[in-house]
């Protein structure tokens, strides 16, 4: 089968890895959207969801190809689903990973670890092009809890604080397969990749 070009619709580093790990096995020859002089969008929106159709839909208008675009983030129950749509720039505009990740443990200092439950969200948008009336949506949900301190090298994002129950490390001390298996990322593209394998066009 020919390969199908797809621009994913991200400039985060991290998730462009994962997810260019897990569509592998699929016949696209993905491409960053950086690569293809795509402009980042804003994201205006409160849900994951219309943030993620408006990256897909501008990556696809730009480029002409299908595009798959990732919002996701991390919802703190203590702290009223916060960051939320909002943990990009949870530490402010241009803020890096490790300034989220300390501007998180400081509004949860003082939380014992019942109190300390999290969730990470991810939600794919698949678009065929720019007017696509029919996108494929997909939403995946990674349970854990927020640690106190950061540990591990691994991943991206707040990985370094994620405890991974079951796992008994962090995010961040997970291979990056074993991640992909079990993560918010990881489960809403196992949803993504069977409605694109009942489609008859990609
Ligand atoms: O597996 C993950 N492990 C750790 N952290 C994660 C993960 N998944 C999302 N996150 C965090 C990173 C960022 O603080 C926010 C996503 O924000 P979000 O706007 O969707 O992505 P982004 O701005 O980094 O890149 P882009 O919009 O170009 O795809 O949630
Ligand atoms: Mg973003």
């Amino acid at each position: 089968m020919p390969e199908q070009r797809l621009v994913l619709a991200s400039n985060n580093a991290g998730k462009i890895r994962e997810l260019g790990d897990l569509l592998a096995p699929m016949h696209f020859l993905v491409e960053a959207q950086g690569d293809l002089g795509v402009p980042e969008a804003e994201e205006p929106a409160v849900t994951f969801v219309e943030n993620a159709l408006i990256k897909a839909r501008n990556a696809a208008s730009h480029t002409g190809l299908p595009a798959l675009a990732d919002d996701s983030g991390l919802a703190v129950d203590a702290l009223d689903g916060a960051p939320g749509v909002q943990s990009a720039r949870y530490a402010g505009d241009g803020a890096s990973d490790a300034d989220n990740v300390r501007h998180l443990l400081d509004a949860m200092a003082g939380i014992p670890e019942a109190g300390r439950s999290a969730q990470f969200h991810c939600v794919l948008v698949y678009l065929r092009h720019a007017l696509d009336p029919t996108p494929i949506i997909c939403h995946g949900v990674w349970a854990g809890r927020i640690l106190t301190e950061p540990r591990g090298e691994g991943g991206f994002g707040y990985d370094p604080v994620f405890w991974v129950p079951g796992k008994d490390c962090s995010a961040a001390e997970l291979a990056r397969s074993e991640k992909s298996r079990i993560s918010h990322r990881g489960k809403a593209l196992e949803g993504l990749l069977g409605s694109l394998r009942g489609r008859a066009t990609l």
